[in-house]
């Protein structure tokens, strides 16, 4: 993946994480100033698992975002298409049950699932309409699809600074703590690049999900988006 590019090849994306995967989890606390605890703290509420429940978590990369699930005694399913990220994820957690799929094509039955997750996945995929309408075949009839993902701040003044923060200031931390500074300068360019929250709503519900809402954390930094499969 390069700097000019933000054509989302899936064997580009998948090497771009394989090669960041070993500094991931550290690169992420520094770079959002340890917002992304609270974040995967929404998610785990958002999604309101119930004890027995099944949830698959795709994108899981290093399996961050499944830890607090598998904490709660919940059954999550953690996969996704870097086998970095997946190695990374295994010696970190190996009790939880790393699974490799692509969100396009997943490797899972009709309705297995009573909830599926993404966090800072979706932005990255090809098509997302094929991964919705992969969420919606893998989830039970009622499951829920919680999707966690930068979006736009809702304050002008706030946005103007977070704009600066991602396009300026952003790339140059990222070379000092990152393995691959071009891939953070690709995450600038691709938070700007993706659509606001009622934008990511309507796609949303086009690929057939009903109920569909969000609501913003950090200002709208991140927005986590709400839907539920028709029964
Ligand atoms: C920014 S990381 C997020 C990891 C984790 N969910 C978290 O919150 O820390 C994005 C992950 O999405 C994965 N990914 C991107 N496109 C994918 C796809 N089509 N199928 C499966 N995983 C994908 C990447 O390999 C990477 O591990």
């Amino acid at each position: 993946m390069t700097r000019a590019s933000l054509e989302k090849d899936p064997r580009d994306v998948a090497a771009m994480f394989d090669d960041v995967a070993g500094k991931y989890d550290l690169t992420n606390d520094v770079l959002s100033l340890g917002q992304d605890r609270l974040w995967r703290r929404a998610v785990l509420r958002a999604v309101a698992a119930q004890p027995g429940e099944t949830v698959l978590d795709i994108a899981a990369g290093t399996g961050t975002s499944s830890e607090p699930f598998a904490d709660g005694g919940v059954n999550v399913v953690p996969a996704d298409f870097s086998l970095g990220m997946l190695r990374v994820g295994h010696q970190r957690r190996p009790d939880l049950g790393f699974t490799a799929a692509d969100a396009m094509r997943l490797p899972f039955a009709d309705a297995s699932f009573d909830a599926v997750t993404m966090s800072f996945g979706l932005r990255n995929v090809a098509s997302v309409d094929a991964a919705l309408g992969e969420f919606l075949r893998v989830v039970k009839p009622g499951g829920r699809l919680v999707v966690c993902e930068f979006s736009q701040p809702v304050n002008k003044a706030f946005r103007k600074v977070y704009t600066e923060y991602l396009m300026r200031s952003l790339p140059p931390v990222a070379r000092k703590v990152s393995s691959n500074p071009e891939s953070y300068v690709y995450l600038a360019e691709s938070i700007q690049a993706w659509p606001g929250q009622r934008e990511l709503a309507t796609t949303i519900s086009a690929a057939g999900w009903s109920q569909v809402g969000w609501r913003n954390l950090t200002g709208g930094i991140v927005a986590l988006h709400r839907a539920v499969k028709p029964a």
